[in-house]
């Protein structure tokens, strides 16, 4: 007589926006169990008709377990992390009394201080991954996806040098395949989160700014030029954190980010749209810091990072 397969512990995702409930879906209909862990509308909105996944192929349905409440994370075989980077605090304390020893959590955020804050939080090692996908949330029970699946990820080291054996770090990355993302596990994930962040400055905000859709703004010659002086930038910057980055290869990076997602407008341009705050302070602001900790003079970087702020304060002022 076979003994009944056990079924896996499930994903859970922690952050039900944009990110995580696309990662949610396509890992879904790859046939993994998963939970998200998000807000009451959206978690309401998926108990009532599951998810609308939007994407090149046409409007799906995907049924997905949803919760409102983090000590779901108990159950988890994986975390993904995939809240703003303001709220990456809070929701290491909530997780913190109830996350299994040895279970993964991947972060899948932009900026490059995330990984090392929970880290650092939570007294683990963690996963961190670029993550270039194009994803929106136009209402709760919907997600866009724009293009774009590629998620290069790797493992930093816990405070006290511990780290993930490779049968773990096998078992992440065959999980994460299944929701067909193009997956590259990298042994300087720092440096990818690095490159993620060059790409981000220059691509985020201009997007933010003018509501622009990066087709929109590839086909504008001053906009390149703009892009090109973030990046030359930037990648001084992270040259003097000791992240061997190459201001060609990024101009190359932002070019071919906007080329495959053209219709998709940036998260930051999305917060803005919806009167929320930004990341832009671990976007372009992260390299404006960064620039002044060396002696580097960061004046495009911070001239967006003004205009993104007034913005949020112009919001603030409506709401
Ligand atoms: N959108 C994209 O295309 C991409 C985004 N990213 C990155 O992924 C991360 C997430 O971005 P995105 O999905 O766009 O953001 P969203 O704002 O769309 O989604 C984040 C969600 O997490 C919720 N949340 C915050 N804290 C908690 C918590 N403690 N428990 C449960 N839910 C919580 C938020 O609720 P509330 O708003 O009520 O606080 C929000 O619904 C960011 O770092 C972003 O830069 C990376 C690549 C692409
Ligand atoms: C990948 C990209 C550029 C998608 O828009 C993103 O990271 C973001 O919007 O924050």
């Amino acid at each position: 007589m076979s003994l009944p397969a056990i079924a896996p512990a499930p994903v859970c995702i922690v952050g039900a926006g944009a990110l995580g409930s696309l990662v949610a879906a396509r890992l879904a209909l790859g046939g993994q169990a998963v939970c998200l862990i998000g807000r009451a509308a959206q978690v309401q909105a998926l108990a009532a008709g599951g998810l609308e996944l939007q994407d090149a192929s046409g409007t799906h349905r995907v049924p997905l377990p949803a919760s409102t409440d983090i000590a779901t994370v108990a159950q988890a075989g994986l975390v993904l992390l995939c809240v703003k980077s303001a709220d990456t605090k809070a929701a290491a304390h909530q997780m913190a009394p109830h996350l299994r020893p040895g279970v993964p959590l991947l972060s899948l955020q932009n900026g490059v201080a995330n990984g090392p804050l929970l880290a650092r939080l939570l007294q683990r090692p963690v996963l961190v991954g670029a993550a270039y996908i194009a994803a929106a949330q136009p209402a709760p029970g919907q997600v866009r996806h724009a293009g774009g699946l590629a998620i290069t990820w790797g493992a930093l080291p816990g405070p006290l040098g511990d780290a993930f054996d490779a049968d773990t770090l096998a078992a992440v990355q065959q999980r994460l395949q299944a929701g067909g993302f193009e997956l590259r596990m990298s042994e300087a994930p720092l440096a990818e989160l690095w490159r993620k962040l060059v790409v981000n400055c220059a691509v985020n905000a201009v997007s933010a700014l003018a509501q622009a859709p990066y087709g929109v703004m590839a086909a504008v010659p001053a906009v390149r030029e703009l892009q090109a002086a973030v990046v030359q930038e930037a990648v001084a910057v992270a040259q003097a954190e000791g992240q061997a980055l190459n201001a060609a290869e990024m101009q190359a990076a932002v070019a071919g980010v906007m080329q495959r997602m053209p219709a998709q407008r940036s998260s930051t341009a999305q917060d803005l749209a919806r009167g929320r705050r930004s990341e832009i302070e671990q976007l372009n602001g992260e390299i404006v810091r960064a620039g002044a900790r060396h002696g580097i003079h960061t004046p495009v970087n911070q001239a967006l990072l003004a205009l993104v702020q007034l913005q949020e304060a112009v919001n603030l002022e409506k709401a």
